[in-house]
């Protein structure tokens, strides 16, 4: 029933403009999947290789589709995935580009979930999914790679890990959004948005705190649950030279660990990503050994939803969660995999949009198929309320 009959592949236009992969796949009965990769501004050194999407395209075609076609189930995700490693042979996906790779294991669990006539969440998730509902981490304020002469961190994120529901969640990230544009205004401070919607205002990271606190506090008082909020530093942006550049000042490793567990006391962070480069494992435990406690240390760059990366990551206690990116890694299997291999090991696995995006709203099932506690996907902008309006039509398809 879900034997792979046809797989078309196409640029589109990602948000930022770029063009970018989307695959169709269709089975013998009729079944029918969508799916386009996205892409990253500030991409991990060691993430699968997106390639020019002209060329992935060509390659798959060449490689991949004449595998896939007639001879393999959509319904079966490892099967479907294991094609795509064996067709491109490499370790990263630089033979067909983890973007066609992604776009067709993406498509083809929609196509598999079509024929089931299971929800996405559902068929990947299975009957023993759990039936919790992540927290969407909303991007507010934001800058270094996303957005010129802005912040030097990456994303200040709400979190509103009180709301009661997905939706309720959903709602007031983009209040704290409206709320921090009218305190930016209040203060004179002129603010364009950058690549995932956030304010993007020329403040210092001290300004930015500020304003976070406040605009998550008048948002908890206006609707009566907590909002707590969170950080993606991507301080790998920063190092060079063997220091963390904020503007014209830097910080050493240890300062920076220093100033990354004030921070966590001073604001209650629930949430701190890639706080230190991507190399710096040991780094990542002394943090995580100060404050993991208390907050989640997320790994982005450091562990690239890897499970080799994961492994080293785990053997020496570096971070307490992981974040996944299908697309950093090439496949849905593989997203699984280190889904798995953390939450064996006690880690929380964040499942998280990429910089540029397109309407593909995945990783909202891919979020509830986990049980992932938190899913970042920004607050507002179509690319991200594709995901966000997504994960509301599944809370109520789901009680
Ligand atoms: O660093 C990140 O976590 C992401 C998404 O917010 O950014 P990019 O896709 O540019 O890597
Ligand atoms: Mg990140």
């Amino acid at each position: 029933m879900t034997r792979i009959t046809s797989v078309a592949l196409r640029r589109v236009l990602d948000s930022r403009g770029n063009p970018t992969v989307e695959a169709d796949v269709l089975t013998e009965s009729g079944g029918f999947g969508r799916a386009a990769a996205p892409s990253g501004a500030s991409t991990g050194e060691y993430e699968a290789i997106e390639l020019p999407p002209t060329e992935a395209i060509a390659a798959a075609r060449r490689h991949a589709v004449p595998r896939l076609v007639d001879e393999v189930h959509a319904g079966n995700q490892r099967e479907v995935d294991a094609t795509l490693r064996a067709a491109d042979g490499s370790e990263n996906f630089s033979e067909i580009g983890a973007n066609s790779a992604v776009a067709i294991s993406m498509a083809a669990a929609k196509a598999g979930s079509d024929v089931l006539g299971a929800p996405l969440y559902q068929h990947l998730g299975g009957a023993f999914r759990g039936d919790n509902f992540p927290t969407p981490l909303g991007n507010v304020i934001g800058g270094g790679e996303h957005a010129k002469e802005a912040t030097n961190i990456q994303e200040f994120l709400a979190a509103p890990v009180g709301a009661p529901s997905v939706s309720e969640a959903v709602f007031a990230n983009a209040k704290v959004h409206a709320r921090a544009s009218e305190i930016l205004d209040e203060r004179g401070v002129p603010a364009a948005k950058g690549d995932e919607g956030a304010w993007a205002p020329p403040v210092s990271d001290a300004e930015a705190f500020e304003i976070m606190g406040e605009a998550v506090s008048d948002v908890e008082d206006e609707l009566g649950f907590e909002i707590g909020f969170g950080l993606d530093i991507a301080a790998s942006e920063m190092f060079e030279d063997g220091v963390y550049h904020y503007g014209d000042e830097t910080k050493t490793t240890d300062e920076q660990i220093d100033y990354v567990a004030e921070m966590v006391d001073e604001y209650d962070l629930v949430y701190v990503e890639d706080p230190l480069d991507e190399n710096d494992y040991e780094g990542f435990a002394e943090l995580t050994e100060r404050v993991g406690d208390r907050t989640l240390i997320c790994g982005d760059d450091l562990f690239v939803t890897n499970v080799d990366r994961l492994q080293d990551g785990i053997d020496v206690g570096a971070a307490n969660s992981i974040l996944i990116k299908p697309n950093q890694i090439g496949t849905l299997t593989d997203a699984f995999d280190a889904v798995e291999l953390a939450s064996r090991n006690g880690m929380d696995a964040v499942i998280s949009h990429r910089s540029g995006e397109t309407e593909d709203a995945t990783i909202a099932h891919l979020a509830v198929a986990t049980d992932a506690p938190f899913i970042k996907t920004g607050t507002v902008q179509g690319e991200r309320t594709a995901k966000l309006n997504e994960l509301i039509r599944i809370a109520d398809d789901a009680v």
